[in-house]
């Protein structure tokens, strides 16, 4: 199951929404398609929409058919559409900043072709970034995982919301093969049930013991001494290692200090994002109403009533025990260490 996959000219994009009742794609053959694709949480999970507006960009610079002079004022027009899709994962605009870095550095290139060339030869690198960091995601964070025990994991932090075998989901799946006896609680994930639907989906695919929570049932199993380890994703880390998740990961971290169960956010150097000091200034995006008043078309609530449908929340620094990234696993003080970090190569 890949997220999505560049096929020359078109961008195959696995569409999430319908997972797992039916495996359907997308072939997006403009900018637009992949904006769209994105607002439609089609592609989802921040490294995974990383990629995909990689490729949009591509597509963009695809569709131009003026002067090559006129290329650059376009690609601005493509870059601030896929820039307005969705505003919490910074891998988003990360991968449109090196997009835009490489447009610049074609500035000798003369023929179309050859620009359009250079864009494609990015996004793979990009792709290719991505794969490399998860796998090292999953080596570095083995270390934390214990022989035998059980792992909370919220939404879905797998191959799905990456190019490839995810981040959360990559610490599992190393654990796993490498033989320790572990099983993995998915959360639900209210309202679009991301972990139901792909974290569970993802899990049992790869025959990784797994059982299906409600978000609400997290803190009864860790009263019982049921979870060993939560580990979860991050759609963008601000400089003092405040993590913003998707919605309910905030709970289920003071539920792990509650309990002194550890708590790790898994995530790629392209989440980190130290022009934010502090969670406080990570823009949370708000999903539409209807989300949370259906269940996939189905009517759940009283058509009129107000509703809050914040898809992310800001888990606080001093509720995380750790951050597993491609360079290593980084501690408190995170302001200190994830700078230390950033600049190692
Ligand atoms: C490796 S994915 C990390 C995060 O993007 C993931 O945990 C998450 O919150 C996804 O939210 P979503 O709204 O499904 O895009």
């Amino acid at each position: 199951m890949k997220s999505i996959e560049w096929l020359g000219n078109i961008l195959r994009i696995l569409d999430q929404t319908k997972l797992p009742r039916e495996t359907a794609y997308r072939d997006a053959k403009s900018y637009e398609e992949v904006a769209e694709a994105i607002e439609k949480m089609e592609v989802r999970g921040a490294p995974a929409i990383g990629a995909a507006v990689a490729y949009g960009y591509v597509l963009g610079a695809l569709e131009y058919n003026g002067p090559r002079q006129g290329l650059t004022d376009f690609m601005e027009t493509v870059q601030g559409r896929l820039a307005q899709t969705r505003p919490t994962a910074v891998n988003l605009f990360w991968a449109l900043r090196r997009m835009e870095d490489r447009l610049r550095d074609c500035w000798e290139i003369e023929d179309l072709d050859g620009v359009r060339k250079a864009l494609i030869e990015e996004a793979d690198r990009i792709a290719e970034d991505d794969r490399r960091m998860n796998r090292l995601i999953g080596e570095l964070g083995n270390e934390v995982v214990p022989e035998k025990g059980n792992i909370l994991t919220h939404c879905n932090a797998g191959a799905l919301a990456t190019v490839e075998y995810g981040t959360a989901l990559s610490v599992i799946r190393t654990a796993y093969s490498s033989g320790k006896s572990i099983h993995v609680y998915a959360d639900e994930t209210r309202p679009l049930l991301q972990g139901a639907r792909l974290t569970a989906l993802e899990l049992m695919n790869d025959k990784i013991p797994v059982t299906l929570i409600a978000d609400n049932m997290a803190g009864s199993l860790m009263q019982q001494g049921k979870v060993d380890l939560v580990i979860v994703g991050a759609d963008r880390i601000a400089a003092n290692g405040d993590t913003a998740n998707k919605i309910g990961t905030y709970s289920l971290a003071v539920l792990a200090q509650a309990h002194e169960v550890p708590f790790y956010v898994a995530a790629p150097t392209s989440t980190i994002d130290l022009k934010v000091a502090t969670g406080q200034e990570i823009p949370i995006e708000e999903r539409p109403a209807k989300e949370m008043k259906e269940c996939f078309g189905v009517p759940m609530a009283p058509e009129d009533v107000n509703v809050y449908n914040p898809a992310f929340d800001v888990t606080p620094a001093k509720y995380i025990t750790g951050i597993i990234t491609e360079k290593g696993i980084v501690t408190a003080p995170y302001s200190v260490n994830l700078l230390k970090l950033m600049v190692r190569s």
